[in-house]
């Protein structure tokens, strides 16, 4: 079996999809996130392992724009807790570090650990693990990377600072993906949608009593552009609730009442 991932051997998506897939899984690895979407669907790949937000960093908001403009399905969630530690290359100290790369959400995570050492510069990167190689590879001096430390062991770097994320309670929320709308063998609790609404005066308030008004307990809720209608917003939302007839009722009472809802995936929560 084939799971699309942005990244490489190291990276925190390989190891949720060896994780939840398996050890043996066959991992495709992609440079960008818009690559595995469209790998996914056009099922080149069957599944896809995307992260969607982080305790520390928030939410992803390019990966919601990215299900719903490939017509993607949600058909499970995956919590993974998140070390990050500063790697070398053997023998270089922290004192030598000029600059460090790595992906912007892992930067994010450990922006505070750096305020401490204003004269390193922080640079994006594609994701955690490939920073760890090249600098392995190319033997570089002077770059630190952020990443795991199964990273730091493939690539052989030193680790010299461990967890330096803010918080040390740190998770990733990943979505597991599908082109095919899945068949649930458990009952599901979550659902993850979006909503559009007509830019009118109350018109969010509305929308939300009446998903309150049938027990729909709001995990998220983040407004989108709507491109095509410039100062128009969509809604992302994830949902979870007890009673799956009542969740059904807060869709059909959204679509009388003037919203548009395309749902992306109805699954168990996993918090
Ligand atoms: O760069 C990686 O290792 C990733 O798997 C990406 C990613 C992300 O997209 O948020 C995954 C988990 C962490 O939050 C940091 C980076």
């Amino acid at each position: 079996m084939k799971v699309a991932i942005q990244g490489i051997p190291g990276s925190f998506h390989h190891q949720v999809a060896l994780n939840y897939f398996g050890a043996e899984t066959e991992i495709e690895g992609f440079r960008t996130f818009e690559e595995v979407a469209k790998a996914v669907q056009r099922r080149e790949v069957p599944y896809g392992v995307m992260a969607i937000e982080n305790s520390i960093a928030g939410a992803i908001l390019p990966n919601y724009d990215l299900i719903d403009r490939h017509g993607l399905h949600i058909f499970e969630e995956y919590y993974l807790p998140i070390s990050h530690n500063l790697m070398v290359l053997p023998g270089q100290k922290i004192t030598d570090i000029k600059e460090v790369k790595s992906h912007p959400m892992a930067l994010l995570q450990c922006k505070r650990f750096f305020e401490d050492y204003p004269d390193i510069k922080l640079i994006d990167d594609v994701d955690t693990a490939t920073v760890a190689r090249r600098i392995s590879d190319e033997k570089i001096k002077g770059l630190g990377a952020i990443a795991s430390s199964t990273a730091a062991k493939i690539y052989g770097l030193e680790i010299l600072a461990h967890d330096i994320q803010t918080i040390k309670n740190n998770f990733t929320r990943f979505i597991l993906l599908q082109e095919d709308k899945p068949q649930q063998s458990e009952k599901p609790n979550k659902a993850s949608f979006k909503i559009t609404i007509r830019n009118e005066k109350g018109s969010l308030a509305k929308l939300l009593t009446l998903l309150s008004e049938n027990d729909l307990d709001l995990s998220k809720i983040q407004s989108i552009p709507v491109i095509e209608n410039p100062w128009h917003y969509a809604f992302f939302i994830d949902a979870q609730f007890d009673d799956y007839a009542k969740y059904l009722k807060a869709i059909d009472a959204v679509n009388q009442n003037g919203g548009e809802v395309k749902i992306f995936g109805e699954y168990v929560s996993r918090k």
